[in-house]
């Protein structure tokens, strides 16, 4: 039997991919609400769904199945018959465990297909949609100018980061801010219920109740055994080893780690937006990433019958660390925006260095990053640059807009 999730590399050529069109959600929003949900701007709906549509074609072009997020939880709950506990679920992580206010969600919601309530919880459900005046005291007593019951999540066209396919399997992710933390219940449905996935062997590797966090922007698998986690914003450092004992015990297949510290700020939030895979000896990565002479943290962890399930070796110089654990003799790192650091950092911050390897030597990237899709090019890559005005107001470009679900190997 053929596993629905597997993914052994970063840039094996793509088969199966799990997007998330833009939809009111990204458009449900004011400016004081923007920071907290992890926006930078507010996109205009109509062109980022068409750049959005223009992203899924060039996959499909070149070969890959493109699945629905949204489409795909509707049909998992239905195959599932779980739209009452799924809807429950999902009111509890919104605040509304009980009460009259849950009540009346809940009536609102489950009177509609699933097909809509899944498109309306991503959305958001706004005050004024629903005919019901809250007379319980939490709901007196907090803000009653603030528009929303429940809150838009406008990041979910980032499929990467909820959840991580890694080998015949996934992390369903615990995510750090509370703006994005419902997110993986989705995924968490579909794993559990969808048909194409349910009772077809895919392992969990980690699922999403912990209370460390982890988000699949750090989640990279560079080869059949080894995979790179950033320590970053959004991963901690414990979630990295709990990761790392479960496949190192659990038949996974993955025996090495290398965990990279990188800046914990907005614009680098995850590994991929400051280092990408895009050939077998070739990696996009943000010179600000690199401190004096070049150095960098990075921690290997590999299996060990010690007590931690692992051993440790730091050590500050990427490039050798590549080389020895890729078995490499030569490595090609190729820096955003060709290291200008005005340019870098104009690119990264549109995700330059974020770029979606489709096949060895293939990758989307942001047309608007001229400079460092220029520079791709020059070092042997095929670039396919895609729409990006609209799509890079949400701070992640093409790794951050998908999530593999099949890769072929190598
Ligand atoms: N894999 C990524 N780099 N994803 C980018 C996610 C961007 C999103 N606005 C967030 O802050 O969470």
């Amino acid at each position: 039997m053929t596993s629905p999730i597997h993914v052994r590399s970063e840039i094996g050529k793509l088969k199966t991919v799990l997007l998330k069109r833009p939809g009111e959600e990204i458009e449900n929003f004011t400016p004081d609400m923007m920071e907290r949900l992890l926006f930078d701007d507010i996109p205009y709906l109509p062109i980022a769904q068409k750049e959005h549509d223009n992203f899924a074609h060039v996959l499909e072009e070149n070969g890959a199945e493109v699945l629905y997020l949204e489409k795909l939880s509707a049909e998992a709950i239905d195959a599932g018959d779980v739209k009452k506990p799924f809807l429950e679920q999902m009111l509890a992580e919104s605040g509304y465990a009980a009460g009259s206010t849950h009540d009346a969600l809940y009536e609102y919601l489950f009177s509609m297909s699933t097909q809509q309530m899944v498109d309306k919880i991503m959305a958001g459900i706004r005050k004024n949609e629903i005919d019901f005046k809250p007379t319980d005291l939490v709901s007196a007593a907090e803000d009653s100018t603030y528009p929303f019951y429940m809150d838009p999540m406008p990041n979910l066209y980032f499929t990467r980061d909820p959840a991580a396919s890694i080998g015949d399997g996934l992390s369903i992710n615990h995510m750090t801010f509370t703006a994005r933390r419902r997110e993986s219940l989705f995924m968490e449905t579909i794993i559990k219920y969808h048909p194409r996935f349910a009772n077809q062997g895919v392992h969990v590797w980690r699922d999403r109740n912990h209370d460390t966090r982890i988000e699949g922007g750090d989640e990279l698998i560079l080869n059949n055994h080894v995979m790179a986690i950033g320590v970053s914003q959004r991963t901690s450092a414990d979630a990295i080893q709990d990761i790392a004992r479960n496949l190192f015990t659990e038949d996974s297949g993955f025996d090495t780690i290398i965990a990279i510290h990188i800046p914990h700020n907005h614009a680098m939030m995850h590994l991929d937006t400051v280092f990408t895979m895009i050939n077998k000896d070739q990696f996009t990565v943000h010179p600000g990433i690199l401190g004096d002479g070049g150095k960098i943290d990075t921690w290997t962890l590999h299996p060990s019958d010690n007590e931690d399930g692992f051993t440790i070796e730091h050590n500050q110089d990427l490039q050798a660390v590549l080389k020895k654990e890729l078995k490499l003799s030569e490595l090609d790192l190729i820096p955003t925006g060709n290291g200008d650091p005005i340019i870098a950092g104009r690119e990264q911050w549109n995700d330059g260095s974020n770029t979606l390897a489709i096949a060895p030597g293939v990758v989307v990237t942001y047309n608007r990053n001229y400079v460092s899709n220029e520079l791709l090019r020059k070092h042997g890559l095929k670039v396919i640059d895609i729409l990006s005005s609209e799509l890079s107001r949400g701070r992640g470009g093409p790794r951050c807009m998908s999530m593999p679900l099949v890769r072929e190997d190598l």
